[in-house]
């Protein structure tokens, strides 16, 4: 708590560290003023009854208590407005430091791991929340801490025991305010997986790429009664801790109530009784009024700043959170001679085992072929070769250096994807191929060059606004109308964008033409073989005859390399990808078909 406090207390001076002092300062003297004005006014009513004053100094001690009165509202705006500030710089520092962390996470670890994310979900509220909280409470405590420390003067002078009082009140309200804070932040810990449910639900709702389904299968009432569900569970939650709040809060306020209530019938007495004047009576009012309203507000405020504190340090756990992948250091070479040797990897330490010492030599430039059925593990090798995760044993290497040496950037930039699950974003046309090679993405020439590869230039050039159409209909504005590419058509920028890497050593296409008709798949395999010649490539297909030319055909089965070697290798072996080919092939044969 004491490190998420103090952290989150020094933000607002790292992000805006002049304002941020100015602030402190006016804060102080904001706090200083009404005690000074209740010292003007209880020298302006003792000095009138006394007969001491004359009208020239009555109407000075008026007008100073007036001025000051006024000067320290103006001064509170003021506070308020600078207060505004540090917060804006705070919420864009937090807001920055947390996506920047998550932007370089190397692996794919965390940024797949549920409770990951519900840190996240709570980091990313108190990113927006903590730093205003905080520095509102901290304005506020400053100003209280003078405003109490110069009206305790006055107190001790009038009535020394109401001292007492008061602090034994405050330090029951703060303990209570802290306990009920815990709670509510616990409430929004337990519940936050309960809430990732619901925004799961609300966004299949609204999901373009859902919506089609959940039509056809009628979901929509089944996922909204799930989204309703979720939310009613969270906000039944949310207001049971409020309710017990309540009910601390107004015993407080009753707390309160009875010592105001009792100092003031003291100090009246002493006043009948003569033992003190009028003045000190009132005096004695504005000090107990002024406490009390300054400590209730502090005391508020101090359950929300100890939520905030306590969720900031999702925060800073985020924030500081250890790369998922230890880092290297090595260049990788151009060209990519790529050895598995003995890989073993699981997704976490307690799943089953995917790859069960896999031995496998890519000699450089070679085209390879990787065969299987669902499940057996290609697009998990394909992540391993981009160093998404470590094998737990056995070591893959490039040109001979372990991926774990090389700078995982550098080794990224070698590499050119089509993944299976490619994503279509909702960018132009221009972008989703540029971005395959984020500094060149105002090269229209290299991104045209590369759509011509991919065999989609064609389509993209008869857009409405070409390149420059957006590839959305979600995103699209009124001047420029979005489009929605077929499945094939968006393979084929998905390839595009893997071809602008021209200095990629090693070309890997999972399935990428899976969704293109027979003559287009044709045509890329081709221009794709031209294009790509003298690179490493590895193809993954479910489609035997897309494989044929391949340099190396393996298949993968049980975690292993079951059998590996050209077609006709394989062919006259007549193993598992023996099988598989004669059973695809079958499929075509038609005794029409001379
Ligand atoms: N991110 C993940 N977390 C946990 N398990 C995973 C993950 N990705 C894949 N798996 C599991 O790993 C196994 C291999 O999956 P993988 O996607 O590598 O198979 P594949 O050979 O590419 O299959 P397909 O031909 O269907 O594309 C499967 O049992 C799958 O459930």
């Amino acid at each position: 708590m004491i490190r998420n406090a103090g952290a989150a207390l020094a933000l607002p001076f790292r992000a805006a560290p002049v304002i941020a002092g100015v602030t402190l300062a006016l804060t102080v003297l904001a706090g200083a003023a009404p005690a000074a004005g209740a010292w003007l006014t209880m020298l302006l009513v003792d000095e009138l009854t006394s007969g001491a004053a004359g009208p020239g100094r009555a109407a000075f001690l008026a007008v100073a208590s007036a001025l000051v009165g006024g000067a320290a509202i103006a001064l509170l705006y003021l506070c308020g407005y600078l207060g505004e500030v540090v917060r804006q710089r705070v919420a864009l520092t937090v807001e920055s430091n947390l996506f920047r962390r998550i932007a370089t996470l190397p692996g794919l670890a965390r940024i797949e791991d549920p409770v990951f994310h519900d840190r996240l979900r709570l980091a990313e509220e108190a990113a927006q929340e903590a730093p205003g909280t905080i520095s509102q409470f901290v304005q506020e405590l400053v100003r209280s801490v003078v405003l109490l420390a110069s009206f305790t003067g006055a107190l001790l002078v009038v009535w020394p025991p109401m001292t007492l009082l008061l602090l034994a009140s405050v330090v029951t309200a703060v303990v209570a305010r802290l306990a009920t804070a815990r709670r509510e932040a616990a409430t929004e810990e337990a519940w936050v997986a309960t809430d990732r449910r619901r925004l799961f639900y609300r966004a299949l709702l609204t999901d373009v790429r859902a919506a089609k389904e959940i039509r056809l299968f009628g979901l929509g009432e089944l996922l909204h009664t799930r989204m309703v569900g979720s939310l009613a569970t969270v906000s039944g939650a949310r207001l049971a801790a409020q309710r017990r709040g309540t009910v601390v809060q107004s015993a407080l306020a009753l707390l309160s109530a009875v010592v105001a209530g009792a100092g003031t019938v003291v100090v009246a007495l002493n006043v009948a009784a003569g033992r003190s004047s009028v003045g000190d009576l009132v005096l004695f009012l504005g000090a107990v009024a002024g406490v009390q309203t300054g400590l209730s507000g502090v005391v508020l405020q101090l359950g929300e700043a100890g939520r905030a504190v306590r969720l900031f340090g999702h925060y800073l756990d985020v924030v500081g959170t250890h790369d998922d992948l230890p880092a290297g250091t090595g260049t990788p070479s151009d060209t990519a001679a790529i050895e598995l040797r003995d890989v073993w990897f699981r997704y976490s330490d307690d799943g089953p085992w995917v790859l069960r010492g896999v031995n496998l030599t890519i000699p450089a430039g070679a085209a390879v072929g990787l065969v299987g059925v669902n499940g057996a593990g290609k697009s998990t090798l394909v992540k391993l070769l981009c160093r998404f995760y470590d094998p737990q044993r056995g070591s893959i290497t490039w040109n001979g250096v372990d991926l774990r040496e090389l700078d995982v950037t550098q080794l990224r930039r070698r590499i050119g994807v089509v993944f299976q699950e490619f994503m279509a974003y909702d960018l132009t046309a221009a972008e989703n191929i540029g971005i395959g090679q984020p500094d060149q993405l105002g090269d229209r020439g290299r991104i045209v060059e590369a759509a011509r590869t991919a065999r989609v230039a064609d389509v993209l050039e008869a857009l409405p606004h070409g390149y420059d159409t957006v590839l959305s209909r979600t995103h699209a504005d009124e001047e420029r109308t979005g489009v929605t590419l077929s499945g094939g058509q968006w393979q084929r920028v998905a390839l595009a964008r893997c071809l602008m890497r021209t200095d990629a050593g090693l070309m890997i296409l999972d399935e990428p033409t899976s969704g293109l008709d027979a003559e287009g798949e044709q045509r890329v395999h081709e221009t794709v073989r031209r294009h790509a010649q003298g690179r490493t490539r590895l193809l993954i297909s479910h489609r035997m005859a897309a494989l044929r030319g391949a340099d190396l055909i393996v298949t993968l089965a049980g975690g292993r390399i079951a059998e590996q070697g050209d077609h006709d290798e394989l062919m006259d072996a007549g193993g598992e990808y023996a099988r598989l080919f004669r059973l695809q092939a079958d499929g075509y044969q038609d005794v029409r078909i001379s």
